[in-house]
Formats: structure tokens, sequence, C-alpha cells
């Protein structure tokens, strides 16, 4: 498949600051990628540098092989929404879009079309001084439509937006990359991830941490382990020990259990049996995106509460 956005050793400095860090991805078209770090990791100004509105200290940003500023289409290639909230308050949600559509050379129907596609279509003559974040935010996805791109990158997209919003955005991206677009958004929540990406760009510090399938993200976190409960657990512990497994317990006094790795289920429960040992619960638990994710950016998570490393 086709790689629309190239970064390439990218690096970002600010005084002694080092904001983006030989960085090197890419990203395909048909799929959303989700560009996930924690608070200050650099996903902003990455984006940035990929626009054309910072010029990387070194390295290269590239959109369908050419550096932004250079784009011939501009606005009609690549669609984004960086800051909802740097819009002209005084104006209208229409003259904002149609002020865009005119300077861009893009048909005027279609700021009719992207205010009903997200929703704004009966504001779409108030000022936009007078929206919510979730409405400014939704205006701003407008913005990034109205070209009818085949590249779209949004930051922080779903900042703001009502549980109703969130679910429009979600089944929004998904569609847009169903269509063969390009989709790059980025997020400091891993959650948002979870229902929308198929691959992730996971950064820490400027540094890239990750650059793989959302699916082998997920299997990268700490391994499965087995939850069993049972009124035998000393006699449990003892056999599964002995077959090589780890048994650490858990669980409140009276509900003790036992979180057993290096063995399956269906291994512990046929021990079990032959044992003679009663089990009132077996689980797989397999390790949540969440967790992956604070592990492997644990070591690059700029600001520890108290403490600045
Ligand atoms: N213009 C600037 N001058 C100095 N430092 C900057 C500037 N812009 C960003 N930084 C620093 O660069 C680092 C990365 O910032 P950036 O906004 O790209 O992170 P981010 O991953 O988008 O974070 P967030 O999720 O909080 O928006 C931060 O430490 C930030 O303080």
């Amino acid at each position: 498949m086709a790689v629309v956005i190239e970064v390439n050793e990218l690096t970002k400095r600010y005084g002694s600051k080092t904001a983006v860090d030989g960085l090197s991805f890419t990203v395909r078209p048909g799929r959303v990628t989700g560009f996930l770090g924690p608070n200050g990791a650099g996903k902003s100004t990455t984006l940035r540098m990929i626009l054309g509105l910072d010029a990387p200290t070194t390295g290269t940003a590239t959109v369908s092989g050419v550096p932004f500023h250079r784009h011939p289409r501009g606005l009609r290639h690549v669609g984004a929404l960086l800051d909802a909230g740097q819009v002209h308050g005084g104006r209208s949600a229409a003259a904002h879009l149609s002020a865009l559509a005119r300077s861009n050379g893009i048909p005027r129907r279609r700021v009719g079309e992207v205010l009903q596609e997200v929703g704004l279509a009966e504001v779409a003559n108030r000022r936009i001084g007078g929206f919510s974040l979730g409405m400014k935010q939704r205006l701003g996805i407008a913005t990034a439509l109205l070209g009818d791109p085949p590249v779209l990158m949004f930051d922080e997209p779903v900042n703001g937006m009502d549980p109703e919003g969130v679910l429009w955005v979600r089944r929004l991206f998904r569609r847009l990359a169903h269509e063969g677009r390009t989709v790059f958004l980025s997020s400091h929540l891993m959650s948002e991830m979870e229902n929308t990406a198929d691959d992730l760009v996971v950064i820490g510090r400027g540094r890239l941490v990750a650059a793989e399938p959302l699916r082998d993200f997920a299997a990268r976190g700490t391994g499965r382990s087995v939850v069993v409960a049972t009124p035998q657990a000393a006699e449990l512990a003892a056999v599964l020990t002995a077959a090589g497994a780890s048994v650490e317990p858990e669980g409140s006094a009276g509900a003790e259990k036992l979180a057993v790795t290096g063995l399956p289920a269906d291994r512990i429960g046929a021990l079990a049996l032959r044992n003679g040992i009663r089990l009132d619960e077996l689980t797989t638990r397999t390790a949540s995106l969440e967790a992956a994710f604070m592990e492997l950016t644990a070591d690059s998570v700029e600001y520890l509460a108290g403490q600045h490393r």
C-alpha cells in the first residue's frame, strides 16, 4: 500500500528543549492511524511540521512525496484540524467556510455540504464566538473536509465533545478511511484509539515508541495471566508451581484469588481436577491497550506527578 505521510528523522529543537527527536514513521491510506503520546510528547509539533507550519531543525516530512508547503493542491489535498479554538469569533460558520473555499478554489456548494455533514447546518449563520468547544471542533472538522481531501489530519479531535459527538466522530473517521482516505489523528488517550484506529504511531518525549497495527501493540502489553479462585489456594499454588507456573496471590481477605502466569487456563483446570481441587473461577486476562500504552511510555512521560524529570 502506498505511503502517504512520511516522516524521516524529524527533529525540532526550541533552544535547549528537544520537542521532537529523530522521529521516523509512515502513514498509509485506507486506514485510521492514531498518533498517541502522553502530554508534551511532541504530537502537535510533529503535525505542525508535516503541515509546514513549523520548520524542522533537521529531517523531513512529506505528504504524497512532497513537502506540504510545496504542495500544488494545498487544502484540497490535505485537510487538517489543529486548534479548534483558533477561529475568528466574529464571523458566522458559513462566512468562515465560504472565505476559505474562495481562497482555495473550492466550489461554494461544499460549504453547505460540510456544514450538513458535521451537524452544524442549523447554526450556519450564528457567530462562531458563541459556539461551545464541541461545536468548534465540529467546525474544525468541517474545515478539514471542505476541500474533499484524500489526506486528513486531526489534533485531539474529540476534546470537548459530548459522548454523542465522540461516537459520531469515530464513525466519521472510520467512514473516511473506508473511502480510501488517509486519516491521521492524535490523542493522549489510549481509550480514544481503542475503538477507532487500525494502526498506531506511539511517541514519548519526542521519540518513537512503537509504529504498528493496534492489534500488535495490544499484544505487547503485560503477558496473559489466568485468575483462579479456589478454597484450596495453597494446595493449588503448590501444584501449579510444580508444573512450572508462577503464582501470585491477589484479591481481598475471604475472596483470595491466584494470578497465574506461564500456564493456560485449560492446563490449570486439568491439573486442579487431577488433584481434586475445586475451582470457583477460572478467567484468562489479556493485557488492556491502556496497560500496554502505560508500560511502553512509562519511561518517556515528561511530567510525573510532583516531579519534573
Ligand atoms: N514554541 C515552542 N517553544 C518552546 N517549547 C515548545 C514550543 N512548542 C512546543 N514546545 C515544547 O515541546 C514539547 C512538545 O510539545 P507538543 O505540544 O508538540 O506536545 P503534544 O504531544 O502535542 O502535547 P499535548 O498532548 O499536551 O498537546 C513540550 O515540552 C512543549 O513544551
